[in-house]
């Protein structure tokens, strides 16, 4: 499988001592759990920079999951995945929304563990079945037979992993600044200053 070329990250490379964050903070979990659009609001709230590594790897290969996915296999973009978030953990901290399948990953999760604070958001099935319903065609591995199917199966290999994440939040039935604010209540209290 040839390799994907990975030219500089696209993130504008977040300020020197901008954020109160001590550690980058990553958020891991399933496909509609809330990384995304929970760790935007989240690094609004705490004045931090967001990057959501899906979108790194989007411009780093040049292309979008699905294509990656369709014209290089899965093993290239998880390779180029292992790459694009070590490189983001060797940023100053940050928020940083991980792709579904990166914290599986053995040498990612060491990273992670070595460099950030982790927080799984988890969420219940029906809950996850409903929010990816929302852009279809956008998540290769949702393609591939009933989605409900597959994020069951995804929620049995996976959540004794994300499990290793350092906090477990619930997002099932949490709107979205209520998930924001129970993440923050994790945090040290210097990490709280917005
Ligand atoms: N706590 C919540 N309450 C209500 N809706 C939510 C909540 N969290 C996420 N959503 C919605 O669910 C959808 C998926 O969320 P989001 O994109 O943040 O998930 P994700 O974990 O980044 O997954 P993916 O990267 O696969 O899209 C979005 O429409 C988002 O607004
Ligand atoms: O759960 C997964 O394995 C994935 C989730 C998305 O965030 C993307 O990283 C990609 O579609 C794979
Ligand atoms: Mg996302």
């Amino acid at each position: 499988m040839p390799a994907i070329a990975t030219p500089a990250l696209a993130a504008d490379p977040p300020q020197p001592g901008g954020g109160p964050l001590p550690r980058t903070l990553v958020l891991v979990g399933l496909m509609g759990a809330g990384k995304t659009s929970i760790g935007r609001r989240l690094a609004t709230a705490m004045d931090a920079t967001f990057v959501d590594a899906d979108d790194e790897i989007v411009a780093a290969a040049g292309m979008t999951i699905p294509d990656i996915f369709a014209l290089y296999g899965e093993p290239s973009f998880r390779a180029l995945e292992r790459k694009v978030v070590a490189r983001l953990l060797e940023q100053p901290p940050m928020v940083l929304a991980l792709g579904g399948g990166a914290f599986i990953d053995p040498e990612t999760r060491a990273r992670v563990k070595e460099k950030a604070i982790s927080v799984w958001l988890r969420a219940d099935l029906d809950t996850l079945v409903a929010r990816t319903a929302r852009k279809k065609g956008t998540r290769p591995l949702l393609d591939r037979g009933d989605p409900r199917d597959i994020l069951a199966r995804l929620m049995d290999e996976r959540y004794p992993i994300y499990a290793e994440a350092d906090y477990t939040v619930d997002t099932t039935d949490e709107a979205h600044d209520a998930v924001v604010e129970r993440v923050r209540a994790l945090l040290p209290p210097a990490t709280k200053e917005a």
